[in-house]
Order: structure tokens, then sequence, then C-alpha cells
């Protein structure tokens, strides 16, 4: 079986950075996610570094890490001293960003349903930009910073309809999806915006899906972006950032996913030849907004196995962790590798791998050929992004504690849930 760098077998024990997880499991219980540093840093870098060889005078570049998919706030304040902006998608997101001691004046907000209150926190706190995914949205931000004395820096979230080829429910950048604004409608929301006293226009972004193998649509939709900031130019319209989104996809089973490396290259190469062209001189920022390329592969899921059941001819492990831990399967029908932490050299069997929720829907894993027995631990991997941020705590099931592995040593980044904590705002009335 084939692990990643910073998941790795010492001594047939699996080990995350060589910390062994059966001591982790001891220590800290399951279920428990388990994260590394080193790698997290590394995926950051990947963009960073690229980026940066791409700077030049008048050509700019922001890496704003998406906050949905891993909010732990040790992982925002690693990535923001790692140079990092946020997207984020909600005033709760943005609360995050800055308990994590990160920089508000870095926050892209995206998201189709900001509220009035969500829009006012951002101005109080100076946040970089909006994406605007509607003109209703456009107009209530201009009457909320004309309240505030303000100007609200805004770009366009535009839905250039381009197809991502990937799961359906991940895909936001087909005509018939509910995010940003239509392509053919933008210019007109432009000019509007332009006029409006308390707006800045100062980009234009998309974000067209999750999990993308292939950078293609990514290009596509970089052109259609080009093609709109050339005709607003036109017209006096001057932009100064372009923002791509995310999307970028990971290793879950065997796919092969494009190298952010060359995506980047591409993606400036692009970049530098039109601007050099058409607007030599001009300064224009480069914007990103990667989750799971960033934090997928930088964590796994800790589960121990409770009991080993065989109905009809089907063999389950019941494992301790469950679809409110790790909703992506039950969601998406996701695949994630589970790996055995102890290797065992016994007969192996074919198991689903369940939770204990009840719904036929709870499984982590179909299918799977392994060697275990009862109270065995297993890593569900790729786990990092919408894994913790997803999960929810039906069944009255405490959310699962989370560890960061930096340099050999375990730190508990976010605490067990006790049951008691998830009652404690209930009031019984009498
Ligand atoms: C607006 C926006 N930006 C960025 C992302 C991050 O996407 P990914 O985790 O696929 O990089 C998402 C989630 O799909 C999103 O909705
Ligand atoms: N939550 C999804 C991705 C959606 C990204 C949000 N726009 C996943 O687990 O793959």
């Amino acid at each position: 079986m084939k692990t990643a760098q910073h998941f790795f077998y010492q001594n047939d024990t699996l080990t995350v950075d060589g910390v062994p997880l059966d001591k982790l499991a001891m220590q800290y219980g399951t279920p428990l996610y388990v994260y590394s540093k080193a790698a997290l840093t590394e995926h950051f870098r990947q963009y960073a570094d690229v980026c940066k060889q791409f700077e030049t005078d008048d050509i700019h570049s922001l890496v704003c890490y998406s906050v949905k998919s891993n909010s732990n706030l040790a992982i925002l304040n690693i990535l923001g001293r790692e140079g990092a902006g946020f997207d984020i998608v909600s005033g709760g997101e943005l609360l995050r960003v800055i308990a994590a001691g990160c920089d508000s004046r870095k926050v892209i907000f995206s998201g189709v349903g900001k509220t009035a209150s969500e829009i006012r926190l951002a101005l109080e706190h100076d946040i970089l930009c909006f994406n605007v995914e509607s003109f209703a949205e456009l107009r209530r931000i201009n009457r909320i910073a004309a309240e505030m004395g303000k100007k609200a820096r805004v770009s366009f979230r535009v839905n250039p309809n381009v197809d991502p080829k990937t799961h359906p429910y991940i895909s936001t950048g087909l005509k018939e999806n509910k995010f940003g604004i239509p392509y053919e409608e933008a210019l007109a929301g432009y000019e509007e915006a332009a006029r409006m006293p308390h707006i800045e226009v100062t980009g234009i972004d998309c974000h067209i899906g999750s999990q993308l193998l292939d950078d293609a649509p990514l290009l596509e939709a970089l052109d259609k972006l080009i093609d709109l900031f050339d005709q607003l130019a036109q017209k006096g319209i001057e932009l100064k950032h372009i923002d791509i989104g995310g999307g970028i996809g990971i290793t879950y089973d065997n796919e092969i996913p494009v190298a952010i490396s060359d995506y980047l290259t591409r993606i400036f190469g692009k970049i530098t030849t039109w601007k050099n062209a058409k607007y030599p001189g001009q300064s224009i920022s480069m914007m990103f907004e990667p989750g799971r390329s960033i934090s997928g592969n930088a964590g796994l899921l800790l589960t121990q196995v409770q009991y080993l059941k065989t109905n009809s001819d089907k063999n389950f492990a019941i494992v301790d962790a469950a679809m409110n831990d790790l909703m992506r399967p039950s969601l998406y029908e996701s695949w994630h590798t589970v790996l055995p932490v102890v290797k065992r050299q016994t007969e192996t069997k074919t198991y689903d791998i369940v939770g204990p929720i009840c719904e036929s829907g709870d499984w982590l894993a179909r299918q799977r050929t392994l060697s275990i027995e009862t109270d065995d631990l297993l890593a569900i991997m790729s786990a990092g992004a919408y894994g913790m941020a997803m999960s929810s705590n039906y069944n009255t099931r405490g959310r699962a504690a989370e560890i960061l592995i930096d340099d050999k040593k375990a730190y508990l980044i976010r605490k067990r849930e006790r049951p008691e904590e998830l009652y404690a705002l209930e009031t019984i009335i009498s």
C-alpha cells in the first residue's frame, strides 16, 4: 500500500512524521484527527514559492487559503505566518482568522448569502475584498458601506459556465449552479458598481469547482476572465486583480492531479504574456483560493474497530468514527484509503467500514480488503480537508479531538467535545 511522504510505516506501525499513531490513540483517544504541520506548510509553499518566481514589479500574487476546508485556529495561524491570505464564506470564518492572529486585510469574502451583519463585520475589519455573487448583494454592500462612511472593495464572482469535470455536487461554475453572476450580465453589473459611491471595483474572480484533476477548465475560465477584463478596460473600468479560485484536486486513491507548479506556470505564463502586451506598466495581482490541495493530504482520521460482524455474507468493521466525523463518503460516495495502524500478517477479508450512527448511509469505506481484529486502529487517509470542518453532532456525538504533529511533537489543537457541552445551550421549558 502506498503512503504519502508524511504518513509512513516504521516497524510496521503507521506514523505521522515519525510519531506512531497507536501512541496518539492511547493518549488522546479516538476518533482523532491528526495533521502534519510539515505537510501543511509544504503544500502551501508549493503555491507560494511558484508565485514568488513569477513576481515582477507589476505582477503580484496572493494565495488565499480557503478556510472552509479546515478552519482550526492552529492551522490558520501556521498558514498566516507563511504569508497566506484567506478566502472566507461567513462572518464566523472571519472571526476565526482574526482569533488565529491573522491579518483581516488579507481576507476575501465569497459566498452567495452574505448577511447585513456579516458585511458590516467585514467592513469593520477592512477586509481586502468582497467577492460579490449577485446584484442584490452589491447594492446591499453599497448601502451598508454608506451607512458606515466607508468604501467597500469588490470583485465580481462571475460564473464562466465552464465544466470543471468533477463530481456534480462540487461543480460551481456551470450556468445552472447558484454561484456567481452570469457571465453575460457581468459587464452591466460592473458599470452599475463603478457608479456606486461606496464601492471600489478592484477585481474579478471565479471558482468553478473542487477536486479538479486537470487544469484545462481553469485555464479556459481564466481566458473568460481576461476577456471580461479587456472589455471593462475599454469602458474605463480598470481592475487590479484576477482571482481564479481554488479547486485543484488531490490523490485520494490513485488519481493523478495536475502538479501545482505546472498549473501555476501555465496561469502565470498566460497572465504575463497578456499583461505585457496589453497593459505594460499596469500593476496586476493574481489571487488563488486553494483549500483541499493544502489541507487535504495533511491529515487523517484515526479510528478504532469496536466490533466485527457478518450479516448475510457481508463483513462489517464497526468503528468509533462515523459520518458525523467524516461526511464525505456518505455525501459524495467519496473514496478514502483505509490503512491499518499496526500491520498484521493474518488472513484478510473484505469489509465495509461503518460507523455507529443509525443511518445506512453511515459508512466510511466499502469493500476494503484488510486484516483486522476487534480493537485494531485504522487510519482514514486524506481527511485533512472537509473532514473536521464538515463534522456535526448527529446522534449527540461530540466532535473528535484534533492533533497537530510538529517536529515529532504532538499538540492538542482542539479538545474532544464532551456531551454536556453539546446540550449546554439548550433550555427546558416549564
Ligand atoms: C469560493 C471558493 N473558493 C475556494 C474553494 C476551495 O476549493 P478547493 O478546496 O477545491 O481548493 C471553495 C470550495 O470549493 C469555494 O467555494
Ligand atoms: N466539501 C466538498 C467540497 C466542496 C467545496 C466547497 N465549495 C468535499 O468534501 O469535497
